[in-house]
């Protein structure tokens, strides 16, 4: 395996925000690191890095250990949520400046840092400040810079998170065309599932600073492993048919019936362009979502009958 953290913990205090993770990436593979809000994704990518130190456990790149590395010693580079460029340097300062530190001659820095502005179609920009170009571009040139360096592990914090809905689509398509074509070895935190479907070769669900369960994507979707990954990933029901059985699926796993195995009223009927969504309440006042083809139209109000396909 190419990136191994192994039983890695860490505490703020009393807090245990990362508690003996473990997990495994292969050369090439992008990872997403999926969770909610505060269960310790930000952590994890800092002790890749190394600005955060592990308390224990140990991280591998390419078989070395890296656990005790100066940050800038490690062969991992992070592309930050807020980009963290300099606002005061030109677009193409901003790529080349890690390269400052290689010995690397100004000369040849700039034809490198023309090369990797071409990667993200950016050359054109190379002499505008960074307040002059949009949240995209500058997204592009944080990559661009991160990429520079030839980092064996690069680390993208939320990076599409100030972006909105239309670009995030756009950047995230542009990140996985450059990660493929360039077989970069990725974690990317996001707390988007649909995000880390997309992008993901695998998934990675955390949950209060432990590892739920790691897989591809439609591993983790199908066969979750408890209820947390469940209702994670996806929207999931739960509720009691009419044998008194605890029933769990995903909306698109229910078809209305003239003879289902639970009744109940539609409350709301949504239409979401290639499919309808639908909001059914039980006799036992459970909420069931369903989602059916556009054609199979229900109105509210009506009494119905779900099975499970
Ligand atoms: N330097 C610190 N000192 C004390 N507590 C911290 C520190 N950094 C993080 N924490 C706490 O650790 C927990 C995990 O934080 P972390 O930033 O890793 O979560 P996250 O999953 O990345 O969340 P988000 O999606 O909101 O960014 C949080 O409860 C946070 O308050």
């Amino acid at each position: 395996m190419y990136l191994e953290l192994k039983n890695i913990s860490k505490s703020f205090g009393e807090k245990e925000v990362v508690k003996d993770l473990s997990l495994s990436l292969p050369k090439g593979e992008l990872l997403c690191l999926l969770g909610a809000s505060g269960c310790g994704k930000t952590t994890t990518l800092k002790m890749i890095s190394g600005f955060l130190k592990t308390d224990e456990g140990q991280i591998l790149v390419d078989g070395q250990d890296i656990t005790t590395l100066a940050p800038e010693k490690r062969p991992v580079s992070t592309v930050f949520q807020s980009y963290a460029l300099f606002p005061h340097m030109s677009v193409l300062e901003n790529v080349i400046y890690g390269l400052k530190f290689r010995g690397i001659r100004k000369k040849e820095a700039r034809e490198m840092g023309m090369e990797y502005l071409k990667i993200v179609d950016m050359e054109e920009y190379a002499g505008a400040s960074i307040g002059e170009i949009s949240g995209g571009q500058q997204q592009r040139v944080a990559l661009v810079r991160s990429l520079i360096t030839k980092p064996k592990v690069l680390l993208l914090d939320e990076p599409l998170s100030n972006l909105d809905a239309k670009l995030r689509v756009k950047m995230r398509e542009e990140i996985r065309e450059i990660q493929k074509k360039y077989e970069i070895t990725m974690v990317f935190v996001t707390h988007d599932q649909e995000e880390a479907m997309v992008l993901g070769d695998q998934i990675a669900i955390m949950d209060q600073g432990k590892l739920v369960q790691i897989g591809k994507p439609e591993e983790v979707y199908l066969h979750p492993q408890n209820d947390f990954a469940r209702d994670f990933l996806g929207i999931s029901n739960r509720f009691t048919d009419i044998h008194g059985n605890t029933i769990c699926c995903r909306p698109e796993e229910l078809e209305f019936a003239a003879e289902g195995s639970v009744k109940g009223i539609v409350r709301q009927e949504e239409f979401l362009g290639f499919y309808r969504q639908y909001y059914v309440e039980t006799m036992n006042h459970e909420h069931i979502i369903v989602r059916t083809d556009r054609n199979i139209k229900v109105e509210e109000g009506k009494e119905v009958q779900l099975r499970v396909k």
